[in-house]
């Protein structure tokens, strides 16, 4: 046998870190990843909907029903819906005046186009993998085709880091005409108490109240909950807007990314009540949506144009 001098080394497994690992599930209805430090996120192809964020030790910081429909008939109650593109009930005399409420992003089925991650070169160093989703004007059913006749690409990237977990939405207008959308990540974070929690980072905005008829609402330094709260706060000049615990602790901050606007909901009793698929109804006194997005107005986007939004939401946990 001819000896290589140039032969290579046996890799020692005591160099090697462990890697981020990704699991598509038997029935191809979700992606789940996982960071070697323990951090996991789930997402479910139906609505490329997040259903599970998990803190490092295993703490779930998403709030999902436990009567969510999770095989594509309706969109999920929980987790983080892709609210596009539009949000709430569609306006009359728009483009999208024929969609259900709150779009067909979350209604429909997305194709999983692959992860990439930044691998550690020790155990020290951090990890992260992007989940890629896919969904184009091509794969929509046909009554959403025909409500909404735009040729359009959508890209849902999820990144799992320590740091927390990122999404990122990019539109892309395939088409030879302009668009209009709105866009929005409904994300229900779930709470120990609501009565006890407090967002932070909107302090003395105007905001449309959509309890009251959709009236300007009173400027106030913090949301707090003690019955129905349904807020749309637009143009928000900081970035971030923070949950604070019980403790009055930050607990998780929304980090907004070409985003301006801010929904904050929560529909407690009666509105849970009339909620088919809300589960336990008192279920709403574990979560609050705080929802990063672009739904005041319209975005613009001119054929061949790009746009791309989103948020990070870092845990404090
Ligand atoms: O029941 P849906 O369509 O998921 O909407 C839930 C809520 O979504 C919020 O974003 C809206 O501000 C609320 O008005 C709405 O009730």
């Amino acid at each position: 046998m001819v000896d290589r001098p140039n032969k290579p080394s046996a890799i020692s497994p005591t160099t090697m870190s462990p890697q981020p690992t990704v699991t598509i599930a038997d029935d191809n209805s979700t992606v789940t990843a996982k960071l070697p430090s323990g951090e996991e996120v789930t997402v479910l192809l139906h609505g490329a909907t997040v259903l599970s964020w998990k803190a490092a030790g295993g703490q779930e910081l998403l709030w999902l029903s436990e009567g969510a429909v999770l095989d594509g008939s309706k969109p999920v109650r929980g987790g983080i819906p892709l609210v596009f593109p539009v949000f709430g009930p569609p306006p009359k005399n728009h483009a999208t005046s024929s969609l259900p409420q709150h779009g067909f992003a979350r209604s429909s089925r997305w194709e999983y186009l692959g992860k990439s991650s930044t691998e550690a070169q020790s155990t020290t160093s951090d990890n992260s993998i992007k989940l890629d989703f896919g969904l184009y004007s091509t794969a929509l059913s046909a009554e959403a085709r025909k409500a909404w006749p735009y040729d359009f690409g959508l890209v849902y990237s999820v990144t799992l880091s320590k740091e927390g977990l990122q999404t990122m939405v990019t539109v892309q207008n395939e088409g030879k005409e302009a668009f209009e959308f709105q866009v929005l990540l409904h994300t229900y974070f779930r709470v120990k108490d609501i009565s006890k929690t407090t967002v932070t980072g909107l302090a003395g905005l105007p905001f449309i109240d959509k309890v009251a008829n959709a009236t300007q609402g009173n400027p106030a330094p913090t949301v707090t909950f003690s019955g129905e709260v349904d807020r749309v706060y637009t143009n928000i000049p900081q970035s971030t807007t923070s949950i604070l615990d019980a403790d009055g602790k930050p607990y998780i901050d929304v980090v907004r990314d070409n985003l301006s606007d801010t929904v904050v909901w929560n529909p407690w009793t009666e509105k849970a009540k009339g909620m088919g698929d809300f589960q336990p109804k008192d279920g709403f006194k574990h979560m609050v949506c705080v929802e990063a997005g672009a739904v005041e107005g319209w975005t613009k986007l001119e054929a061949g144009e790009t746009w791309e939004g989103g948020m990070l939401a870092k845990s404090h946990l």
